[in-house]
């Protein structure tokens, strides 16, 4: 199984982006939960403002579908500047980033999506371009070859990336504001659900909402989609009314559990328990037990499954807690651990 087959699939889908109208928050006040995330950025962006000076450059970092693009827009909004969105596979050569950064405004904000996926010659251009607004460009071939420094505008760079550690130190260093993301609570959820429910022109209860927002994983784009199957359940098999025994009926047909995982964390448990005993297991032997990428495992599975308390990352491996054995149902061995 892929990830985007995934109803609680945290990566974005043509479903999600062909979806209207859009649910997705245009302005900060509008952008629920990360209060200190909101707080920080909202500080910082009024600062710039009243100094005439682009924001610092912002790095957002956390787990699909949490809101990194739509903080980027919402930046830029909030800035009154204009939005240039690329991502780190995009950009090949120096070449191509060279030419994006000569074109923007002063003040522009350049989103860089996946910049953990930058090339490192790619890289070399961005840090001069970040620190002093300023590109070393070759001109020529050979020994005939020239270095021309290029001024550019001042701008401001919003990296966003799902792995943090990926990405070098010297670029990390770089920006003035580094923010996590984190998974939302319940609470929130519901306030999205409510919100992207009325924008939809539906009707929920909050106990619907609720019930949409228990499963939604801590993540803000699979609340959105489990809210338009719930839709479709409601419309075909009640009256249109999100009700709590509608979203639980609509629900329980997808698959997705009371606490919002799937067949693939399942399967993921599973092979944990079953087939390691529980671990310490190294994550390439999950991975090669699952038949599923150690990349997907690390970044889908399980961020999600850790938070939630199911499993534990240990410097041995990965470790079934106590309450991964009880989601299960497995007697856990007396011997373990
Ligand atoms: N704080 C929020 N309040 C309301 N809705 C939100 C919020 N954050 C995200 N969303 C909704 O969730 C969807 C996914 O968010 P977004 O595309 O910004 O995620 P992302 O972090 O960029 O994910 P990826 O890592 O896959 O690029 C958005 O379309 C938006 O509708
Ligand atoms: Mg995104």
């Amino acid at each position: 199984m892929i990830e985007t087959d995934r109803i609680v699939g945290a990566q974005e889908t043509e479903d999600d982006i062909y979806n209207v109208p859009s649910v997705r928050p245009q302005q900060l006040f509008e952008y629920i939960g990360q209060g200190a995330v909101r707080e920080q950025l909202s500080l910082s962006m009024q600062a710039a403002k009243m100094r005439a000076e682009p924001l610092d450059h912002v790095l957002l970092y956390g787990p699909p579908g949490l809101g990194k693009t739509t903080l980027s827009n919402i930046i830029a909004q909030e800035m009154g500047v204009t939005l240039r969105q690329t991502s780190g596979p995009v950009i090949e050569k120096p070449g191509d980033l060279a030419a994006i950064l000569t074109r923007l405004e002063p003040h522009d904000v350049l989103f860089v999506d996946e910049i953990h996926r930058l090339s490192p010659v790619v890289e070399e251009v961005l840090y001069p371009a970040m620190e002093d607004f300023q590109i070393d460009i070759v001109i020529g071939e050979g020994p005939a070859a020239q270095s021309v420094k290029i001024d550019l505008p001042p701008f401001t760079l919003v990296g966003a990336t799902t792995r943090a550690g990926l990405l070098t130190s010297p670029l990390r260093d770089r920006f003035g504001l580094v923010q996590r993301l984190e998974f939302y609570s319940h609470d929130e959820l519901c306030q999205i659900v409510t919100r992207s429910a009325n924008i939809l022109g539906l009707e929920a209860h909050l106990e619907g909402a609720m019930e949409v927002a228990r499963r939604a994983r801590g993540t803000p784009r699979i609340a959105n989609r489990l809210l338009r199957r719930v839709r479709d359940y409601a419309q075909v098999r009640g009256d249109g009314i999100i009700t709590q025994e509608i979203a639980n009926a609509a629900l329980n047909l997808l698959e997705v559990d009371q606490l919002g995982l799937d067949k693939m964390d399942l399967r993921f448990l599973d092979a944990l328990i079953n087939k390691f005993d529980g671990g310490p297991v190294g994550i390439d032997s999950l991975s090669a037990a699952m038949g599923e990428e150690r990349g997907t495992i690390e970044d889908v599975i399980e961020p999600f499954l850790v938070q939630q308390g199911f499993v534990v990352r240990t410097s041995r491996g990965r470790l079934a807690t106590n309450q991964a054995y009880q989601h299960l149902g497995v007697e856990k061995p007396q011997t373990n651990g």
